[in-house]
């Protein structure tokens, strides 16, 4: 069996004494990608911040590459890159800039000059941040993730922001990270996504832990929850989420305008 990277054991954490992640538990193997799914709110983030070390959980274990983040987050973060859901940068800082900034942080920095063209960001590099669409702040964070070389990467919402096809490009550029031997954990919405890359998958749900395992695993768990005659064996992983996913109240519209 490959080394596991990351091993969370009850992992339980509060804001105020209000839960948001509650007895939860899975690992990572060296080379696999864990998508981190839910609906919002479910406690994908602070689970993810807790393996950031950017969080201190209330109780629970957690090992990353066989080290406690929170209380060794130097350590950790030479081997771990993070793409965070929301990045603040510096005010006016241009694209090149904060390459280099980040580059300096790194004994061996990737080359991203090379990073920069790969992300479509090339004619960028003298924009100031706060400058870029949406989509293009998003490249840049995961470009950054990716400059210290990471063996493991951290992506809260990898694509989220991003046009079709270049998130169709980032699943391939993610592919090859895989190839080249990174752990990947991976926060995403897009379920599409997520059968196209996951290994495993822990799905939560309002903090608790419903299901850890491989895509095949996660097949028959919904197998086992929905009738008979509403199976069916080709289901795309989105069709077999929504059949099980609590559904939300309080979204229509109606009688508004
Ligand atoms: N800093 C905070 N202070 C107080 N409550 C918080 C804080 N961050 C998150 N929460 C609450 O904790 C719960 C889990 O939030 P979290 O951000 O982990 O969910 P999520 O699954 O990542 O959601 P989304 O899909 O919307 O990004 C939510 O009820 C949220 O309101």
């Amino acid at each position: 069996m490959s080394q596991a990277i990351i091993g969370v054991e009850k992992l339980n954490l509060a804001y105020k004494k209000v839960p948001a992640v509650q007895d939860v538990s899975f690992s990572v193997s060296a080379g696999d990608i864990l998508a981190v799914i839910g609906q919002n709110g479910s406690g994908k983030t602070s689970t993810v911040e807790c393996i950031e070390g950017l969080r201190k959980p209330d109780s629970g274990l957690i090992q990353v590459f066989g080290k406690d983040p929170w209380l060794c987050r130097r350590e950790v973060y030479k081997e771990m890159g993070v793409q965070l859901q929301e990045t603040e940068y510096p005010l006016k800082i241009r694209v090149e800039e904060q390459c280099r900034l980040f580059a300096s942080f790194y004994e061996r920095p990737a080359d991203w000059n090379l990073l920069l063209t790969q992300m479509g960001l090339e004619d960028k590099r003298k924009c100031p941040i706060h400058k870029l669409s949406g989509g293009e702040k998003q490249r840049l964070s995961i470009l950054l993730s990716l400059m210290g070389r990471p063996k493991l990467l951290v992506l809260d919402e990898l694509t989220t922001g991003l046009d079709p096809e270049v998130r169709q490009n980032m699943w391939i550029s993610f592919e090859n990270i895989k190839k080249s031997g990174v752990t990947i954990v991976m926060v995403s919405h897009y379920l599409d996504e997520v059968e196209a890359l996951a290994d495993k998958i822990l799905y939560l749900e309002g903090g608790k832990q419903q299901f850890f395992g491989t895509q095949q695993e996660f097949r028959e768990y919904v197998k086992g929850r929905v009738p008979k005659d509403e199976w069916g064996e080709n289901f795309s992983l989105e069709k077999l989420y929504l059949m099980i996913a609590p559904k939300t109240t309080g979204l229509s519209m109606e009688g508004i305008l």
